[in-house]
């Protein structure tokens, strides 16, 4: 997303829309209803958004990084859009993320785990606000990106590693497919 002045609104921060068509869209909608989402865990609390990972899965109850079951078929169309779109190979997306949000659920301010590196996301279902902030001396600083239906986002740089990211809790179910790479600390990690 750029300014008038074609500046993204953060560094590192791209996006894209229509990356699929709607009937696409309707189908990732039930491949994901029908994956076996459950709620996020965090230290013991349950959230109220549903997820499912795929490839390598960050544990915030037990705080541990481990393999995952390997990204499902349905994916691969998708993977290889997103990965085009971040200038990737389909292969450095070994990571996969699946939520749904009901209507009340968002998600809070955070950088992303730094065992994973590029970050592409897909909504679906509805709009919604992606947030940013960077802490200043004296506050924040704050930009926000509308995520329309059926678009991709791609954070790398500075949008990825040095502001933080949050989705306000939408009155209407959302979807996202979130891919990853791994970053060097996860690819040390993973050759263990
Ligand atoms: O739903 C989204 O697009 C964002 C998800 C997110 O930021 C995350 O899971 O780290
Ligand atoms: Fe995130």
């Amino acid at each position: 997303m750029a300014d008038l002045f074609g500046e993204p609104i953060v560094p590192g921060l791209a996006y894209g829309e229509e990356v699929v068509t709607a009937e696409e869209e309707a189908d990732l909608i039930a491949a994901i209803d029908d994956c076996g989402l459950a709620p996020f865990r965090f230290q013991g609390f349950l959230g109220k958004r549903l997820t499912r990972t795929f490839g390598w899965s960050y544990d915030f109850d037990k705080g541990g990084f481990a393999p995952a079951q390997p990204l499902p078929g349905w994916l691969s169309p998708l993977r290889r859009r997103a990965a085009r779109f971040a200038g990737l190979e389909p292969d450095d997306l070994v990571h996969a993320l699946l939520i749904r949000y009901d209507p009340g659920a968002g998600i809070g301010w955070h950088r992303d785990r730094p065992q994973f590196g590029e970050v592409i996301g897909v909504s679906l279902g509805q709009p919604a606000t992606l947030r940013f902030r960077r802490r200043r001396p004296d506050g924040f600083d704050r930009r926000s990106l509308l995520l329309r239906p059926r678009s991709v986002y791609h954070l790398h740089g500075e949008a990825r590693w040095t502001w933080e990211h949050g989705i306000a809790p939408m009155p209407a179910t959302r979807w996202s497919i979130t891919f990853r790479s791994l970053s060097e600390k996860g690819l040390l990690h993973a050759r263990g």
